[in-house]
Order: structure tokens, then sequence, then C-alpha cells
């Protein structure tokens, strides 16, 4: 993948328009892919991964599924058994904007993850969220179908595929 500073570096333009949109520095890195990139597959939810399951469980297709998670710190979003998930049915990577657990599991996966941190609690399971919609990383618009590019250096999205 073209590392995400040669990106922001030949696209200035783009970032002065909007266009292509610089995620704030606010996620830790968990699965063995550290770069990856694909178009987005959203989720808007709270404290309820029920959404985020039923989504890993659909083939994923190459893509990031990215999960507004409205910044809680109360509560795990994704988990081992999710990460083997988004192994076995071919998803690039995640994003969430909101907790993971089972750290050392996910570790372990291939799937690229991004979270603001680890927290042990699971989260409900009420079905309640919404599925393909326009979503937020902290103040940076997600909407289905962005193009995703992630490394070390940071997250970028964009609206047009950039590679
Ligand atoms: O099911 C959950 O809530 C998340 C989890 O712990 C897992 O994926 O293993």
């Amino acid at each position: 993948m073209i590392p995400t500073t040669d990106i922001c570096d030949a696209n200035e333009d783009k970032i002065a328009a909007g266009t292509l949109r610089v995620v704030a520095p606010i996620f830790k890195s968990w699965g063995k892919s550290t770069q990856f990139m694909g178009q987005a597959h959203t989720l808007k939810v709270f404290e309820d991964n029920s959404l985020v399951r039923s989504a890993l469980e659909k083939d994923g297709r190459g893509k990031v599924l990215v999960v507004d998670g409205g910044g809680s710190t109360r509560c795990a979003l994704v988990g081992g058994n999710l990460g083997l998930l988004a192994d076995k049915n071919n998803w690039a990577g995640i994003v969430v904007y909101g907790c993971v657990r089972d750290t050392l599991e996910l570790n372990s996966c291939q799937v690229g993850i991004r979270a603001l941190a680890a927290h042990p609690m699971k989260s409900q399971k009420r079905g309640v969220g919404h599925e393909n919609i326009d979503v937020a990383l902290d103040f940076t618009v997600v909407r289905p179908g962005d193009w995703v590019y992630v490394d070390e250096d940071g997250v970028l999205i964009s609206d047009t595929n950039l590679i």
C-alpha cells in the first residue's frame, strides 16, 4: 500500500477541498495487518455490538468495517471471536470509534484493527443501531463506499480511490 504520508503529500488539493480527510490521531492498533485499505462498510451503534457481529458474519469482500460507536469507553464492541470472524469472512480491517477487548487474541488475527482503547466489558446485544449510513470517526465523516487507508501513521478517508 502507498503510505498515508505519500497520499497526503500528493493530494493537498483534496485535503483542502475536504474530499480527502485525515482522522485525528486517536487510535491504537491491534491485529497483524498494521497497514490496510478498502471501501468502508459503515455501522452506527452505541454500546451494542449486535450489528457488528451480523456485518462480520457476511463476506467483507476486502472492505473495511467502520464502526461509529459514539466514542464510548464504557464497553467493547469487538473481541476475539469477532476478530476470527473478520479473518474468515475476508474483511481487510475494522476501525472502531469505541473500544475492543481480548486484545491478545486480536493480535493473533490477520485483520487490521484500530480502536480508541481496550476495555474488559462486553457490550449489550439488543440489535440496536444503523447500517450503511453516514457516520463519524471523531469529527471525520465516513460515508458508505468511501475509501479508507490505514497505516502506522494514520487513518485517511477519501471520496474516491487514490491508489
Ligand atoms: O461478542 C462480543 O461482545 C465481543 C467479544 O467478546 C468477542 O468477539 O469475542
